[in-house]
């Protein structure tokens, strides 16, 4: 069967893709799946994700090799139509104009700031209005948490005791910050990338979408990419591209695919068992992850959100209030301040992010798929390292896509994230210190006060903290040969192959990579567009 585009994967960047090539009548496109369907109510529910983020029925996991003193983690991602936006937090993080004009001046043209800028502007339909940074109009649907907490605002008030602005919308500056967080929830409702733009354009008769595919590998004609093989259902397909075959399978799954697939490092292929087409040592290299540590209170005076969630009968309760007026502790993801600060006063920007929320659980985060919300109050506070410089990498072991990769972390290598760890971990106690938030405060329950030395935090940090899900790098782009893909996000060494999805960002925008991911392809489909003009 033959399309002009295929693209792989529909997540975050596939779906934008998939929405904007098959804008123009003449575009046949091919969107596959490797997942199932993303049509189930718990996925629309923003709280859902507590139970959907590491169900084998949405999310596909990669664990990690040992790290720390033994520590393994299982990285989830989604495995759907929408892939990892129908399970993730929905905190709608931006990034700066640094983090973007970086990436061009390092020899990437055309990914600076105002592209970003502009793009975000054509996506976003935002509660707060337009201005010149946000967009209204556009496809993913925008809130800020609401409606105001007691002991969020206790936290805010604490936190700007010690330099914080208390901002409405968080995008809207590079300043150290506070405030409800920003979510791509329109209505009380997840707003993911298939509900953006898949679903709405699912009816075009030159949109095919499959799920239950698996791309294992991409065909090539010499150095020229002309199709993919696909397992649908236990049969093994071939779909041939006209023009393009797009790999947007996340910064773990695509790294993998082009191994499989012959490009990659030669000795890594070659001990997988795979025959190389182009050598290219950094597919799979690079990988940039955050990696959080949390706090954890017992609280007095004030309730948070712990009785509102803890036993089955308060649950009902507040999902039944969810459902008629679609706002409160269901109606937005993980944590509900966000907050951008300097943990190293010398820093010329803020390096660090803390999430608040007052919910307490037994596991040590709201991400860490084990959540058993605390019967009594309490809160909880994660922070890490904005733009974390350790880097792993992600490799297959065999030439089927059924085989595990290696994983490695490489958590806090640096000397720049151990440090930030240390001081972004103190910068948050300092905070908890500060009334009226201290009066709140009964008890440090995790990890405790005995965690005081540097030694200690980064113990803390390294061995109970938890992956921050935001894994790119994996395929990163760049001026020089031996990087994977060129500005114009095409795989060296072949024609006719690109990848468009959070693999190829060199670093870190600035936290949580969804927006920009989404943004990445929107601007990625205009070049689509033109080369093949
Ligand atoms: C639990 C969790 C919480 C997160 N929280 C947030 C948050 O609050 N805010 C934020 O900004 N970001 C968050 N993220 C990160 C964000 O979701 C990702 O950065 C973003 O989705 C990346 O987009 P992507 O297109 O690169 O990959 P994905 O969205 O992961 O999509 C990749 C898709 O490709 C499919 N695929 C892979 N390989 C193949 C193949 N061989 N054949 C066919 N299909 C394939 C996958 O099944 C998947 O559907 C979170 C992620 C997770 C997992």
């Amino acid at each position: 069967m033959n399309f002009d585009y295929i693209i792989v994967g529909a997540g975050a960047a596939g779906c934008v893709l998939a929405n904007r090539l098959s804008e123009d009548p003449a575009n046949q496109v091919l969107l596959l799946e490797a997942g199932g369907s993303d049509r189930s109510p718990v996925i629309l529910v923003p709280k859902g994700f507590y139970f959907t983020m590491t169900d084998p029925k949405y999310t596909k996991k990669f664990a990690t090799q040992p790290f720390g003193t033994g520590s393994v983690e299982q990285w989830s991602r989604g495995r759907m139509i929408g892939g990892s936006t129908g399970v993730n937090g929905m905190v709608w993080n931006r990034g700066w104009k640094p983090d973007y004009d970086s990436i061009e001046a390092a020899g990437n043209p055309g990914w600076g700031w105002d592209t970003f800028v502009g793009a975000y502007k054509s996506i976003e339909d935002h509660a707060l209005g337009a201005s010149n940074t946000r967009g209204v109009g556009g496809p993913v649907g925008i809130s800020v948490a609401s409606p105001p907490e007691e002991v969020s605002e206790a936290f805010m008030d604490a936190a700007g005791k010690l330099g914080m602005n208390r901002e409405d919308d968080l995008n809207g500056s590079d300043n150290e910050r506070v405030g409800y967080v920003s979510s791509n929830i329109a209505n009380g409702l997840r707003v993911s990338a298939a509900e953006a733009y898949l679903h709405p354009v699912r009816q075009r008769p030159n949109l095919t979408v499959l799920s239950h595919s698996e791309v294992g590998y991409v065909l090539f004609d010499g150095k020229r990419a002309t199709g993919v093989r696909v397992e649908r259902k236990g049969v093994t397909v071939d779909y041939s591209a006209r023009k393009e075959v797009l790999l947007a399978g996340g910064s773990l799954d695509t790294p993998l695919l082009l191994e499989r697939s012959g490009i990659g490092d030669p000795d890594q292929l070659r001990s997988a068992g795979v025959k190389v087409v182009v050598d290219s040592p950094n597919v799979g290299e690079r990988l940039h992850e955050h990696h959080g540590t949390s706090f954890q209170f017992s609280m007095q005076g004030a309730d948070g959100y712990n009785k509102q969630l803890s036993n089955v009968s308060r649950q009902v309760l507040t999902g039944t209030k969810y459902l008629m007026q679609r706002d409160g502790v269901m109606s937005f993801g993980g944590y509900n301040v966000l907050m951008y600060y300097k943990s190293d006063p010398k820093s010329d920007r803020p390096d660090t992010q803390g999430f608040f929320t007052p919910i307490s659980t037994a596991a040590a985060s709201l991400t860490s798929g084990k959540v058993k919300v605390d019967k009594n109050p309490g809160m909880m506070f994660l922070t890490y390292p904005l733009r974390p410089t350790s880097t792993g990498s992600i490799h297959i072991t065999g030439n089927l896509p059924s085989n595990k990769p290696t994983v490695i972390a490489n958590f806090l290598e640096t000397e720049h994230d151990r440090r930030l760890v240390v001081l972004g971990a103190r910068k948050g106690r300092e905070i908890m210190a500060q009334s009226p938030i201290s009066r709140l405060v009964r008890e440090e329950t995790l990890p405790g006060t005995d965690y005081t030395t540097d030694e200690q935090i980064l113990e803390n940090a390294l061995n109970r903290g938890g992956t921050g899900y935001h894994t790119l790098g994996t395929c990163a782009m760049g001026p020089n040969d031996d990087d994977v893909v060129d500005a114009r996000l095409r795989v060296r060494g072949v024609e006719g192959l690109r990848v468009v999805d959070a693999s190829v960002f060199p670093h870190m925008p600035s936290g949580n990579n969804n927006a920009p991911t989404q943004a990445l392809a929107w601007h990625a489909a205009q070049l689509i567009l033109e080369d093949n003009s």
